[in-house]
């Protein structure tokens, strides 16, 4: 656990001390991916995220899949189920409240909600990532409780957004991780 919190710390504060120019070469990079992907170009709903704390920033390509009419989804903290994620419609006139950390995220609003297994495609953030598909994410296990159903077979495919500085030679794993079968960073498009 403490290798997990000593990697969290250090990949936290590399990600961080990207300049701004860098940060928008690396959204813009990711939609040529996504673009080239045709799983992932024709999805028809998608679940992003917003960025915080250094992380790859997905609005470019968010604003990409409105442009193709692609309904896109914001992870919302369950607010009676601990540990657990909702997804909420997300349109350029979404009202945003910032959660419990800090991050935006759509005002609860039953009618904006979409049951996860409908969804085609999760972009997941993370904190690290291995060449096997191992993450780490910010330790809330949102994302490992999100993708247990994938594990099994049902549910959305999870696609991890990072930059390179994110990657490890190799991550620790616990018995609940889930790795991922597809990853994008600016350099690399990675398919397990
Ligand atoms: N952009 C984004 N949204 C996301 C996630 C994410 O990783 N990225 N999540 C993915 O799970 C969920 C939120 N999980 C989070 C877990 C911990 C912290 C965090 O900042 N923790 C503080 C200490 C805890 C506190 O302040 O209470 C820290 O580690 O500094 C933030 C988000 C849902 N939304
Ligand atoms: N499928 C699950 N069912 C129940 N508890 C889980 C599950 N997945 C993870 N947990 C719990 O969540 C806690 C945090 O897990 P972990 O450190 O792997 O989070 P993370 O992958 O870094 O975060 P996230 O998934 O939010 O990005 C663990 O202590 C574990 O007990």
């Amino acid at each position: 656990m403490t290798d997990r919190h000593q990697i969290r710390q250090q990949i936290r504060q590399a990600r961080r001390a990207l300049s701004g120019t860098e940060q928008q070469a690396a959204s813009e990079v990711i939609i040529r991916h996504v673009a080239g992907a045709e799983h992932l170009a024709q999805a028809g709903k998608v679940a992003l995220y917003l960025a915080n704390d250094g992380e790859l920033d997905p609005q470019p390509l968010i604003d990409w899949y409105w442009s193709q009419g692609t309904q896109v989804y914001l992870p919302v903290l369950h607010h009676f189920s601990p540990g657990h994620l909702l997804f909420l419609r997300y349109d350029p006139d979404t009202r945003l409240i910032a959660n419990r950390f800090g991050i935006p995220e759509p005002k609860l609003d039953i009618r904006l909600l979409l049951p996860k297994q409908e969804l085609d495609v999760i972009y997941t953030p993370l904190v690290a990532f291995d060449s096997r598909g191992n993450r780490i994410g910010m330790g809330g296990g949102f994302y490992d409780r999100t993708l247990a159903a994938w594990r099994q077979g049902l549910g959305p495919r999870p696609v991890g957004l990072a930059h390179n500085c994110q990657q490890l030679p190799a991550i620790p794993t616990d018995s609940w991780d889930i790795p991922l079968p597809e990853l994008i960073t600016p350099d690399q498009h990675w398919r397990w």
